[in-house]
């Protein structure tokens, strides 16, 4: 049934608004406060991170037994001791060193490994929630959108959990940690470096505000960039029929070039940042070495809780002051993955959202049939049925009956909008009804069967859409248990074997460039002939759009195929129809049935 899904996805372009195909509309907007707040919440925090984040700190705490060594190893020396006093120094040093490099290593690949496995488990809720909605879904997120977010956009996840997340917490912990070893040698220098440090975030807040929305904005604009190249891509034919290749290039350069702006503003504010913390965090440095200067020299004889600091002591502070600020910088130099990951976050989330599911959406795991089924033909009854599309308030069907009996070929025929397409979509269960059952076999089509029932089921839909690679790639569309043989019995039954022959092992081109219109109607009964479970044939429209040789060739490879299986066909060819065992017609009030 996953070539239903396929072709009904194809339908999707004829749901997107006037004026603006949903996939030009921008992928990620400028949140408001509110929205913020809410993503926030929603940023993970599994146990992998916060152990990265720890092992990360732990390896930046190194430094300050590494320091001491190094301070007290400089004060002998400067008193004359000889290198056998030093050499254990060094070699802690060393040994803290290799400590130091140890955890950092292990904390950064747990970190983005939790990270990768947190973008792969968004990644599969979107695609699962994604394949779970109904095609009837007006709501749905376009393709080129979706695909934006699920490919490009979703990789920002990483750097932001594997790099913001533990740079925020070291620089939590770290200068804290530094400060309460300085203070009990030295109020002065612990004062500031404590009168330092508040600037540096209070500034980067007051940048990061406008770093938030320009970084919001430049996402949103790249993700707009993308879904309209997309769309272009996709519609290049049309562009060029109507001779607006030039206006649509001029579109997009105009488009490149906000784009261009948005980098060039971000780029600027990161510049920005990072100049105001280096300058605050020189200032730190400079006075408390300068203290710690004058202090040895003795100029300035206070600070140090009534005693005086040993060249030791002096050197291990000045050593530890840069290292204050290190972890402020390394979270200004990260700040940007922020919001660019938390934007990635919450469009992921956003995909990851129920919407209108198709029945049985949730047991889509179903075996497929087996090369040793035999083809049953399949009752069809629809009893009482009601149904109302989302957000319409008109019902297209109320108290609907019809009974197809196993093997008969029935035709709906009706005029436009009479919901012929709708009942064949609710035979695939593709919606829930308002009210009645539809009973395939005698067998409720309900969440707890749909999706056996659909193994039995093959579509035809209108617009087939054909990916690109080979012809019999895309008939057998990933399902493996489809054989070679199977292949080419299905493409002889609709009369596609010369076509595939002379094809050899060329490629179709994407939206079947490469065949005509009737072949690639044959590859989409071929299709349906490959999965030889199927007793019942849903049809929607295979003859529109064909000339009246073509369309009677269909027809012909259409009946050929549904011999020995149930065909429903929704048509306004009056031949088509006629071929039929029998006609139903749907009225435009959507209520009665006339046969
Ligand atoms: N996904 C949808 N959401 C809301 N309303 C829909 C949706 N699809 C169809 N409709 C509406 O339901 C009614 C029946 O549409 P349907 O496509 O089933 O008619 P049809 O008989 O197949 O028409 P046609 O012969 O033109 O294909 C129409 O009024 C249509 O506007």
């Amino acid at each position: 049934m996953s070539e239903l899904v396929f072709e009904k996805a194809a339908d999707e372009r004829k749901d997107a608004p006037r004026g603006q195909t949903r996939a030009e509309r921008a992928t990620v907007r400028p949140a408001s406060a509110a929205q913020k707040s809410q993503r926030r919440a929603r940023a993970p925090k599994p146990r992998g991170l916060k152990i990265a984040a720890w092992l990360q700190t732990f390896a930046e705490l190194m430094w300050l037994p590494q320091a001491a060594c190094l301070a007290h190893g400089i004060g002998l020396i400067a008193r004359g001791e000889g290198v056998s006093a030093v050499l254990p120094l060094a070699a802690a040093v060393l040994a803290l060193g290799f400590l130091k490099a140890i955890a950092e290593r292990a904390g950064s690949r747990l970190a983005y490994r939790t990270a990768r496995a947190i973008l792969s488990e968004k990644r599969e809720a979107a695609l699962a929630a994604l394949s779970r909605r109904s095609p009837l879904d007006t709501s749905r997120v376009a393709s080129g959108e979706a695909a934006s977010v699920i490919a490009e956009q979703a990789e920002h996840i990483v750097p932001y959990l594997a790099r913001f997340q533990t740079a925020r917490f070291k620089a939590t912990v770290v200068p804290l940690a530094i400060l309460a070893v300085i203070f009990p040698f030295s109020w002065i220098a612990g004062l500031v470096l404590l009168i330092a440090a508040p600037l540096i975030p209070v500034f980067m807040a007051l940048i990061g505000w406008s770093a938030q929305s320009a970084s919001e904005k430049h996402l949103a604009d790249m993700g707009t960039l993308n879904a309209f190249l997309l769309d272009r891509l996709r519609g290049l034919s049309t562009i060029r029929a109507f001779d607006a290749v030039d206006l649509v290039s001029r579109r997009l350069t105009l488009r490149a070039e906000n784009l261009r702006r948005r980098t060039m503003s971000v780029l600027r504010i990161a510049f920005m940042t990072s100049a105001v913390l280096e300058l605050f965090s020189a200032l730190g440095v400079a006075m408390a070495a300068a203290y710690i200067g004058f202090h040895l020299l003795g100029q300035i004889g206070f600070g140090a809780w009534g005693g005086t600091l040993t060249l030791s002591e002096g050197l291990f502070i000045l050593l530890l002051a840069p290292a204050f600020f290190d972890p402020l910088r390394m979270l200004s130099s990260v700040w940007h993955d922020r919001a660019a990951g938390e934007a990635a976050l919450s469009a992921l989330d956003k995909l990851a959202e129920d919407g209108l599911s198709m029945v049985g959406a949730e047991k889509e795991d179903i075996a497929p049939a087996k090369a040793s089924d035999r083809v049953r033909p399949v009752s069809v009854e629809f009893r009482d049925l009601g149904f109302v599309h989302q957000g319409s308030r008109d019902p297209v069907f109320e108290g609907f009956n019809l009974h197809v009996a196993p093997g008969e070929h029935v035709a709906l025929l009706g005029p436009s909008g009479s919901g012929k397409s709708t009942l064949l979509a609710l035979l695939a269960g593709l919606a829930e009804l308002r009210h009645g059952r539809i009973l395939i076999d005698d067998v409720t089509l309900d969440d707890a069967n749909a999706a056996r029932l659909r193994t039995r089921m093959a579509w035809i839909g209108q617009n087939p859409h054909l990916f690109a690679g080979s012809i019999a790639g895309n008939i057998r569309l990933h399902r493996d248990d489809i054989s070679r043989g199977a292949v080419a019995d299905a493409l002889k039954l609709a009369s596609l074997d010369h076509v595939a022959e002379a094809h050899g092992n060329a490629m179709v081109g994407e939206n079947g460039a490469g065949l005509s219109g009737g072949e690639a109607l044959r590859l989409t009964l071929a299709r349906a002939a490959a999965n030889r479970a199927a007793g019942l044939i849903i049809a929607d429209e295979p003859t529109a759009h064909l000339d009246h040789r073509t369309a009677s060739d269909i027809a012909e490879a259409l009946l050929t195929l549904a011999s020995g299986r149930t065909l429903i066909v929704a048509t306004h060819d009056p031949i088509l129809a006629e071929r039929m065992d029998r006609t139903i017609r749907l009225n435009a009030d959507f209520r009665e049935v006339a046969q």
